[in-house]
């Protein structure tokens, strides 16, 4: 009998995910996922309640990945929020379960991934096709991904200046 989920509070996943570790990790399954093989990835297009009433949505973001094993769902709500509005645009959980028997191993607050793991992919993309000697990084917004993006751009780039 499979025991209760473990909860991966956001202070855990900050202290656990590290932008070094993450990025080799993502671009291992990014080119999974391009192959295009149901047994290295599976990863439908996401789901989306749309939540009128409060200027919103539910994304309900599912993978499996059969030859590691892991099945896993981000839930997301996300929301046009009034200017100057002190509520959080995004919130995000994420559930592990066993493919086996299908029983949560985990919950994790999904805040904290949602933005590494959006500015990471970026970051992957910028190594990619940013052109070589390129020394500012402009950012447009100051919110969690600039935040999220401003920190994983400067850990992995060298930039003279930032605007
Ligand atoms: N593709 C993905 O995986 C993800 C996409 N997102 C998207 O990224 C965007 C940012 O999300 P968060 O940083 O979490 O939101 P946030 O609410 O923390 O930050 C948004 C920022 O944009 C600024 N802003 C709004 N209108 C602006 C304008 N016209 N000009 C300049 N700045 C403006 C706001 O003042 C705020 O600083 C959203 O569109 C969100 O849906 C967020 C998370 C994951
Ligand atoms: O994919 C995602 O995590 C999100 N998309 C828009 C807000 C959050």
């Amino acid at each position: 009998m499979a025991g209760p989920p473990v909860i991966i509070w956001e202070h855990e996943v900050k202290q656990l995910l590290r932008y070094k570790e993450l990025i080799p990790r993502l671009e291992v399954a990014l080119g999974k996922f391009s192959k295009r093989d149901s047994a290295e990835v599976i990863q439908p297009v996401r789901t989306t309640v749309p939540l009128q009433k409060h200027s919103g949505f539910l994304g309900v973001m599912p993978t499996y990945m059969e030859n590691d094993g892991v099945l896993c769902s981000k839930l997301v709500c996300f929301y046009k929020r009034e200017d100057g509005s002190t509520l959080p645009a995004t919130q995000a959980t994420v559930l592990l379960l066993d493919p086996e028997y299908g029983n949560v191993k985990a919950v994790m607050d999904g805040d904290v991934i949602t933005a590494m793991r959006t500015a990471a992919v970026s970051a992957i993309s910028a190594k990619m096709l940013m052109p070589p000697g390129a020394e500012v990084l402009a950012i447009l917004g100051a919110g969690h991904q600039a935040l999220s993006h401003y920190n994983v751009f400067t850990e992995i780039f060298s930039f003279k200046e930032v605007r």
